[in-house]
């Protein structure tokens, strides 16, 4: 059982990212479901929340009234408008923690103010499964406890590293948008067993737990991913036959790529 966290969470925005947080903190039960409070302008979206055991308020401001620890979940260029909306309503006790991508913290304290504590996490959708990669960093008057907070909060769900604010888009590149590349590769390798002829249910669940217990493999062990391929790869065999086909593609630049390309649209994000 995690540590339990005795603060009212708030969630301005409970879209994707919202529902994928509150649901893991519920369900790893770091939080209790009545003590996490919501807002969203589409009634779909609180409903989804409701059904889950959250309260719904019906404004931003009430979620910033009714609770301690505030995220903004909303789309990064709605941030400003958001955290102006509630400034007022912000005390030295509050900690509101950022998810939008490429907002930095200076841009919260010019619309919050600079007296308050203001925290930036990059999440990731697994959190849903209690396993996500997230990366925080401390802004404004926030200190170590607050901190300690929401890494409780996050390594309830998976792991949160501190950076320092300049990486958090290269966080953002890889691990805050990287599920969606791993489901593209999950997607295409089932693709590709159905093509080779399997069932595409067998097919799915052999691709999905391969690159779970690959994942695994890299955590447990420790080892680098080059030495656990070449564990896989006999001589003349059919690995090295698939893997020459993915160099030959380019796959390795292919995700490379893909990392940058959303690194730098995390820091077109902030220019916004
Ligand atoms: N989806 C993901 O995997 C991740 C998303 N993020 C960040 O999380 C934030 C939300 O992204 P998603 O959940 O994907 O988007 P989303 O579109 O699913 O959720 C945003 C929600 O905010 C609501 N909203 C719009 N204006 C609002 C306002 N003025 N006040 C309150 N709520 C308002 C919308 O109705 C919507 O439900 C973004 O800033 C994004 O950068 C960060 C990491 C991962
Ligand atoms: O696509 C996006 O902009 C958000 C931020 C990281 C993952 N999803």
């Amino acid at each position: 059982m995690p540590e339990q966290i005795s603060k009212k969470l708030g969630f301005i925005g409970a879209g994707q990212m919202a529902e994928a947080l509150a649901r893991g903190f519920i369900d790893k039960g770091v939080v209790k479901a009545d003590t996490v409070h919501c807002t969203d302008p589409v009634p779909a979206r609180r409903e989804v929340f409701e059904r889950f055991g959250a309260k719904s308020e019906n404004s931003n401001v009430d979620v910033a009234k009714n609770s301690e620890v505030i995220f903004l979940a909303v789309k990064p260029q709605y941030v400003a408008t958001v955290l102006k909306e509630i400034k007022q309503h912000l005390t030295d006790q509050h900690i509101v923690v950022s998810i939008a991508a490429g907002i930095p913290l200076a841009a919260m304290k010019d619309s919050a103010g600079d007296d308050k504590r203001l925290v930036r996490v990059m999440p990731n959708t697994p959190c849903l499964v209690g396993e996500t990669a997230s990366a925080m960093c401390l802004g404004g008057k926030a200190n170590d406890a607050d901190g300690d907070i929401v890494k409780t909060l996050f390594n309830a769900v998976g792991t949160i590293f501190k950076v320092d604010e300049k990486l958090l888009s290269a966080v953002t590149g890889l691990s805050g948008s990287g599920p969606a590349y791993v489901f593209v590769m999950i997607e295409a390798l089932a693709d590709g067993g159905v093509r080779a002829g399997l069932p595409r249910d067998i097919a799915q669940q052999l691709a999905a737990q391969t690159v779970l217990g690959s994942a695994k493999m890299v955590l447990d062990t420790g080892k680098h991913p080059g030495a656990l391929k070449d564990m896989v790869t006999s001589p003349a065999g059919t690995t090295i036959a698939g893997v020459h086909e993915l160099e030959r593609c380019g796959a390795r630049a292919a995700f490379i790529n893909a990392v940058l390309a959303a690194t730098t649209r995390a820091d077109e994000l902030s220019k916004l």
